[in-house]
């Protein structure tokens, strides 16, 4: 798709027509945004578009807003759907089109209403469940579609049913990238990392489909590091999150934490030596990279004492060109 962006004033038509300028449109991110009813969902988007908290929203309203900004010095055109909860079957039908539209998933809950938590489960099966769908079809089917977790009314202390941790376990049963618990309300910052994250992990998961990381682009301190910010950036890209009931975990944090709670209970290797939980850190993991083969030579070297294997002739092969064997 091209669009005419510029054309010469001068002299003739035929003439200024051969200096049309056809850019490229740019690719639009498309985001998701899921979850039950109430939880804060159009709250969240106008927050990141607007940097308001905007307290009522028409709850019947589907919206898809566009947006531009900079994230890691790349101009990123987000479209993102602020998505109503369905309850007839159109709507449903709805639902489904809207996933496989989207390339990236904001799944939201409030930590203030353990139904919208369950709820999380459904959609996510529902991602699942498009998503794999399209990706038998489709020409890119190698890539993964990320899904962020949000627990959202983290400052409604007293009224919360969900904790931390279920949060963190749920996110990791059911598979997605990331986990987040935030408050619209009280931080930006939070609503900002959510949307970051989202488009951090989608870039990942397109530049190294089916699990070919690089640490530099999935460790959480490299996701979470401060970034330069580019001059054209008209909306200033906020500083990391500081408020005390921000938090964020991905897939690697718990792992990590795992591994390290592993090596410190069972710190005696399969050896029966013991060692500290640096060794075992150290050889238990590969950094995302696989240890060098031992070379192989091609031929075998000279006062080899292995015989050679035996090549074997298929029934099929003997009658053509035994002869050659
Ligand atoms: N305390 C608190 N309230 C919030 C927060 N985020 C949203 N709300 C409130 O939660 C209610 C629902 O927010 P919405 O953004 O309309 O929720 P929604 O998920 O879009 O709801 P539907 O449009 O019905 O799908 C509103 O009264 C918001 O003011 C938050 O972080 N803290």
């Amino acid at each position: 798709m091209a669009t005419v962006v510029a054309m010469s004033s001068t002299t003739s038509p035929k003439s200024s027509l051969a200096k049309l300028v056809l850019c490229p449109k740019p690719k639009p991110f498309k985001v998701m945004v899921l979850g039950q009813s109430g939880v804060g969902k159009s709250a969240l988007v106008v927050r990141f578009i607007t940097r308001r908290f905007i307290g009522e929203y028409d709850p019947n309203l589907e919206k898809v807003y566009t947006f531009q900004t900079v994230i890691d010095n790349e101009m990123v055109y987000f479209e993102i759907l602020d998505s109503a909860g369905e309850s007839h079957e159109s709507e449903y039908a709805n639902l489904e089109s809207n996933i496989r539209w989207a390339e990236a998933f904001i799944l939201m809950y409030s930590v203030t209403d353990k139904c919208s938590f369950d709820e999380c489960h459904r959609l996510k099966f529902l991602i699942n469940y498009n998503k794999r769908r399209r990706r038998l079809t489709a020409k890119d089917s190698v890539l993964e579609t990320p899904v962020v977790l949000v627990g959202n009314k983290a400052d409604q202390t007293g009224d919360r049913m969900v904790s931390t941790e279920e949060g963190q376990r749920r996110s990791k049963e059911i598979g997605c990238v990331c986990f987040h618990e935030i408050s619209v309300r009280e931080s930006i910052d939070q609503v900002w990392s959510v949307f970051r994250d989202a488009r951090r992990f989608w870039r990942v998961s397109n530049k190294w489909p089916r699990g070919r990381t690089s640490d530099a682009d999935l460790h959480p301190a490299a996701l979470g590091r401060p970034l330069a910010r580019a001059a054209s950036d008209s909306t200033p890209e906020p500083p990391a999150a500081t408020a005390p009931f921000c938090r964020r975990w991905t897939e690697v944090d718990l792992d990590e934490e795992e591994e390290v709670s592993v090596a410190r209970s069972d710190s005696t290797s399969s050896s029966g030596k013991s060692e500290g939980a640096e060794e075992f850190r150290a050889r238990a993991s590969t950094d995302s990279r696989l240890p060098p083969r031992p070379a192989r030579p091609r031929h075998p070297p000279p006062g080899r004492s292995h015989p050679p294997p035996v090549r074997r002739m298929s029934v099929a092969m003997r009658g053509n060109n035994a002869s050659t064997y």
